[in-house]
């Protein structure tokens, strides 16, 4: 096979950040993307459906011009947030779902809830409207180890909230382990997940051994080997439960490469080609269709899109850096690496 074309795909875990960032890395999406799931976690993260479409605008002007992009807004949960606030979000018809961050799990979470109990009024009102929780899924208690984050988060969180509000509709986000993919296969309907191009194209070796890889961290982070077969075979298995989520979050080349260093893989310059990478392991090419254009918005009640992508069977290196901003660079994850496939 030398061409493979599929319906456009849309990206339903996207990070674009802001300002000069976001003029830096909107175009890499909206030359693949039809659509994409955009994430609230700026600083101050978007509590309000106000701030989502003052954010909505800032993404539109920041498009190429003649872009069809279409940035999905969701609101960022807290503490605090109104189920009249969920209302609002829902009546604008521009805000589609409402992301839960634990608080402390992830990079700008700590607005996040402390307590999914304080949520019950906005939860509720999510079930209701039948619009969608999207989950970080990871407890944040200092005494559970970062590779077992998410398995415990399952069992504490994950279950007794769809035991409470059983017709939920969840995306357990960017899910990273055999646990996580089976709880979203024996689940309901109204539950299902995404996964990123790099949980299904590497393991924690890759992060580890020989050096150590800072493009590779990424929260939740890389696993062992034996969860990367299980979402490769989850992902590949046609089950429309799970669909593309890149989780593309850029951080400054210096923000990565650091003493400290930011968690976050930025894969939106080669999204597709990624995740073509990973099912043509496997064999399973012909199931990228599926998982990339069709499960995610039939999930999210929204039309398929209308046009088509091609993909040819042609060699190409990815850049080393590409500018972030006047006075910054960023690495895209395998950057000098040669793929396989290439967006026509
Ligand atoms: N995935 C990451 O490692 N980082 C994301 C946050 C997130 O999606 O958890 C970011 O905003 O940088
Ligand atoms: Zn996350
Ligand atoms: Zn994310």
């Amino acid at each position: 096979m030398t061409t493979l074309t599929l319906t456009r795909p849309d990206d339903w875990h996207l990070h674009l950040r802001d300002d000069e960032a976001l003029s830096a890395v909107v175009g890499a999406s909206a030359a693949q993307m039809g659509r994409a799931i955009i994430m609230p976690n700026l600083k101050p993260p978007v509590t309000t459906t106000e701030q989502a479409l003052a954010y909505r605008q800032r993404i539109l002007s920041a498009l190429p011009e003649g872009s069809r992009f279409e940035p999905l807004m969701t609101l960022y949960l807290t503490d605090k947030t109104p189920a009249a606030e969920i209302e609002r979000a829902h009546a604008s018809g521009l805000v589609h779902a409402v992301k839960l961050y634990p608080a402390g799990a992830t990079t700008n979470s700590d607005s996040g809830v402390t307590d999914l109990a304080n949520c019950d009024d906005a939860i509720a009102a999510l079930a209701r409207l039948g619009m969608p929780l999207l989950v970080h899924g990871e407890v944040t208690d200092a005494e559970i180890d970062i590779f077992d984050r998410e398995g415990a988060f399952i069992e504490r969180v994950m279950k007794p909230l769809l035991t409470r509000h059983p017709t939920l509709r969840v995306v357990f986000e960017h899910i990273t382990t055999a646990e996580a993919a089976e709880f979203v296969r024996g689940a309901q309907d109204n539950v299902a997940a995404t996964i990123t191009a790099h949980h299904l194209l590497f393991n924690r070796n890759h992060m580890l051994v020989g050096g150590i890889r800072p493009h590779y961290y990424c929260l939740p982070i890389l696993k062992r080997e034996r969860h990367r077969q299980a979402l490769l075979a989850a992902a590949t298995s046609g089950n429309p439960k799970f669909f593309l989520g890149t989780d593309s979050a850029p951080h400054a080349q210096g923000d990565k490469e650091s003493a400290c260093g930011c968690a976050g893989a930025y894969t939106a310059p080669a999204a597709i080609e990624l995740y073509a990478a990973a099912f043509e392991e496997v064999g399973a090419l012909a199931r990228l269709e599926g998982f990339a254009s069709h499960f995610g918005p039939d999930f999210y009640g929204l039309p398929r899109n209308p046009d088509t992508v091609t993909l040819v069977r042609e060699p190409w290196r990815l850049p080393e850096s590409l500018p972030y901003g006047s006075a910054q660079r960023i690495v895209p994850l395998c950057a000098g690496e040669t793929l396989a496939w290439k967006l026509a």
